[in-house]
């Protein structure tokens, strides 16, 4: 499918999709997170993918909301629209992994989607931060929710309060970046470890995204008992037979996704 404001390249199992509105640091407008979703749920529903990487420019990832877009709406205007509600409900939803690549600015929106992504590969340039406090409003896809289970209350509280930006440095140390690469070996380092999942059974991948994010949602006691149940649950695939009979063999699995 053709899109207006992201390029979508599948190469092998991976899906590498870059957001593409460099005039405006990849602000999320209307059309942006609409095809975004759009394009993940292809993603999800073509069985050729098995893993999918978001990324932006080397200035930024995404600036956040379209301010100009935003600027004029009232409360009835955003609250009838429910603005980023749909989309966003599309994007937290899909089962297949999903990496951020991110360089330069992941502010407000941006650093909201990087966080609903299943983790953030950051380069040595990256910024993130939640500056909607200097606009006179909140963030409004999950960034005082997520930042917060993420980073703890504290961290969260100083980058929403004062609308600082944290370096990669400091994100990695903080637990919202899994690691740091060269700016300039961003999408090979993001590419390698998607291709490094796509790999893997893809019932095994579901199944631990699933019980990771459950984290998020339950109890400790509810997370460990569902976490055994899908455990005991992979004893039924043939992917589990096959990945312990490689490694008893020494050899290579052979995946089949069954
Ligand atoms: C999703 C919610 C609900 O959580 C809410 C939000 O996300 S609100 C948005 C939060 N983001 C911000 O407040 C960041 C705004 N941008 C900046 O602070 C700066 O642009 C910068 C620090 C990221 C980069 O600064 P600089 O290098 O000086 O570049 P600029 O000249 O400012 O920007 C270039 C160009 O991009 C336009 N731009 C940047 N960000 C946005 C944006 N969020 N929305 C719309 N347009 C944006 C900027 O206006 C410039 O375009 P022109 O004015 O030159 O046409």
């Amino acid at each position: 499918m053709a899109y207006e404001t992201i390029i979508v390249e599948n190469e092998d199992d991976v899906a590498l999709i870059r957001l593409n509105r460099p005039e405006a640091l990849n602000a999320l407008n209307s059309t942006l997170i609409t095809e975004l979703a759009d394009a993940l749920s292809e993603a999800d529903n073509n069985d050729k993918v098995r893993c999918i990487v978001i990324t932006g420019s080397e200035k930024a990832f995404a600036a956040g909301a379209d301010i100009k877009e935003m600027a004029e709406k009232s409360f009835v205007d955003v609250y009838n629209e429910d603005l980023f509600g749909a989309q966003v409900q599309v994007i937290e939803r899909i089962r297949k992994p999903i990496i951020a690549a991110v360089s330069g600015y992941a502010l407000g929106g941006g650093c909201e989607l990087a966080m609903i992504c299943d983790f953030i590969i950051a380069a040595e340039n990256a910024k993130f931060g939640q500056p909607e406090v200097n606009l006179g409003v909140v963030a409004g896809i999950g960034g005082t929710q997520r930042l917060t289970r993420i980073i703890g209350k504290s961290k969260a509280m100083d980058m929403h309060l004062t609308g600082r930006f944290m370096d990669a440095a400091e994100a990695e140390r903080s637990g919202l970046v899994s690691r740091i690469v060269p700016t300039a070996k961003l999408i090979p380092e993001a590419m390698a470890a998607a291709r490094k999942i796509a790999e893997k059974s893809q019932i095994t991948v579901r199944t631990i995204k699933e019980a990771v994010n459950r984290s998020y949602e339950t109890t400790l006691s509810e997370g460990i008992r569902f976490e055994r149940r899908a455990f005991h649950s992979l004893f039924g695939t043939e992917d589990q037979k096959e990945g312990m009979a490689a490694f008893l063999e020494k050899r290579e699995p052979q995946f089949r996704d069954r």
